[in-house]
């Protein structure tokens, strides 16, 4: 292996011992049998006479856990006593220039949401993250959630070049509030830049999981935190659905059908804790209910031979996007913000498969909850959304394809399609048994449109349960992330 260059080479004190402790200029920090990455796991450090404190966190022993109960890195600090005043002005400042040039990010935005999952994230943000931050010297600006949608209101007028990045100690729900705020600013082409990170503390965690799974680490609340103080970043696609005037800004997924019912449906068994997806998913199988409608797509290259092309009355529908109407006092979002892509789709090449469905799943990213790999092959910035569609399958075998969610195996049952589409239209029906009953459309856990005789349907939605368009933005977004 190639010696890497040496930039700092001491004698230090070190847990009662004289040894040498040296900097190479690759960041590597050794002394005695310790070997420290500043990059990978040095959060900052601090000088109290001649010692020097390293704040960082390494990976816990067999048995050890902190940090949100399942973590694999605890905080740690080491301390070198150096032996000159000399020698320990230059350490200091070799150490605070490597750190700098980290780029890591200096002040942060966060919101906490006390209500989501667990109503834990308070605590969470307490004892797990802020420790983490302060360590590392890193200022922000805590707002707790108060209400639905706050996060959007509060993100649209906030003052964003005061901040590195935005924060979500929360479920998803938070992050895709923080996302809509951004876009619906005049100033979204700017906004839209700030890096947001997912610190999971709410029930639906599939961002946080995504990205920290994408890099071999556990779903955890320091392996999180550290991920967005080392101020790595990949960029996301952002789905647009609009129906009509109407837009909602997506970055997780939408569901229709089985998954959907089940997601929203199995609310009124809450107190059950998570075991109600499992004790509703399967009410829903045996009362298995297939809906009406067709999916309209634009398939990815390789994707081109599912489906059928486009009759001429679809044709005149691509046309003619503006006959997607939104119903009247629907809120609708100001003229100025994002519009979504700039995309002629009348130039694409749609193909079409007409139900009755059980289940259409679009993925921007591969899990959907801690527990769910919806989308095994979904990638953060591709430009493609990942569908998964079940149009008939017996219910044995749904059954066994639901216990396989958690691997992402459902995806190679013969009853599933899976494949990447880069636009998307969704012509929602009536069950086929009973056409006075229609579904639910669920983004990213929250119902956006409900049909006639659905769950709750008297609540109202932002969209109504008809068609959907969905246009998707390659890398709109920017996320922290651990690689
Ligand atoms: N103080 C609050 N009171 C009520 N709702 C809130 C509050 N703060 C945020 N919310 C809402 O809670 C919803 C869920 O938030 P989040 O995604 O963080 O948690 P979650 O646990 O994943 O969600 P859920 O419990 O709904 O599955 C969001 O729609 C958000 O607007």
């Amino acid at each position: 292996m190639e010696k890497e260059e040496c930039l700092l080479s001491d004698q230090v004190h070190s847990n009662s011992h004289t040894t040498e402790a040296t900097l190479s200029a690759g960041g590597q920090l050794r002394w005695g049998d310790r070997r420290l990455d500043i990059e990978k796991q040095v959060l900052g450090f601090s000088v109290e006479g001649f010692k020097i404190k390293i704040r960082a966190v390494v990976e816990a022993g067999a048995g050890i856990c902190c940090c949100g109960g399942q973590s694999t890195l605890i905080r740690k600090t080491f301390v070198l006593e150096l032996l000159s005043n000399d020698s320990l002005r230059i350490w200091t400042q070799k150490l605070q220039e490597y750190l700098d040039s980290l780029g890591r990010p200096k002040r942060l935005f966060i919101f906490v949401n006390p209500y989501g999952g667990k109503k834990s994230a308070s605590i969470i943000f307490q004892n797990d993250v802020k420790p983490l931050l302060d360590d590392a010297k890193v200022e922000y600006t805590v707002q707790e959630t108060k209400y639905q949608l706050h996060a959007k209101e509060v993100v649209q007028s906030l003052d964003l070049a005061k901040y590195d990045g935005i924060i979500c100690v929360s479920g998803d729900g938070v992050l895709v509030e923080v996302l809509n705020g951004l876009l619906i600013r005049e100033d979204w082409e700017n906004a839209i830049r700030i890096p947001l990170g997912a610190v999971p503390a709410g029930t639906g965690n599939g961002m946080a999981k995504s990205l920290l799974d994408s890099n071999g680490e556990p779903c955890a609340v320091s392996n999180a935190t550290l991920s967005i103080i080392r101020g790595h970043k990949r960029s996301l696609d952002v789905a647009t659905m609009s129906q009509g005037e109407t837009r909602f800004f997506s970055m997780l997924m939408l569901a229709w059908g089985l998954v959907a019912d089940i997601d929203i449906e199995s609310e009124k068994y809450r107190w059950m804790g998570s075991a109600r997806l499992d004790f509703y998913g399967l009410q829903r199988i045996f009362g298995l209910r297939r809906y009406n409608g067709s999916v309209i797509f634009v398939p990815a290259l390789g994707y081109e031979s599912y489906g059928e092309p486009l009759d001429l009355e679809n044709k005149i529908m691509i046309d003619d996007e503006s006959e997607m109407k939104s119903e009247d006092g629907v809120v609708r979002d100001r003229e100025y913000g994002y519009q979504g892509p700039e995309v002629d789709i009348k130039s694409l090449n749609w193909r079409k498969i007409d139900g009755p469905f059980v289940s259409i799943w679009l993925h921007n990213v591969p899990w959907g909850g801690e527990d769910t790999r919806a989308a095994p092959d979904a990638e953060f910035s591709d430009g493609c959304l990942d569908l998964i569609m079940i149009r008939d399958c017996p219910k044995l075998a749904l059954l066994k394809l639901m216990t396989e969610l958690n691997n992402g195996g459902h995806v190679k049952s013969p009853y599933v399609a899976y494949l990447k589409v880069k636009a998307f239209i969704l012509q929602p029906g009536p069950r086929a048994d009973d056409p006075t009953k229609a579904g639910i459309i669920d983004v990213d856990g929250e119902v956006l449109a409900r049909g006639k005789g659905a769950y709750k349907c008297e609540e109202k939605t932002l969209m109504s349960y008809d068609k959907l368009l969905i246009k998707v933005d390659q890398g709109l977004a920017t996320l922290f992330s651990p690689i």
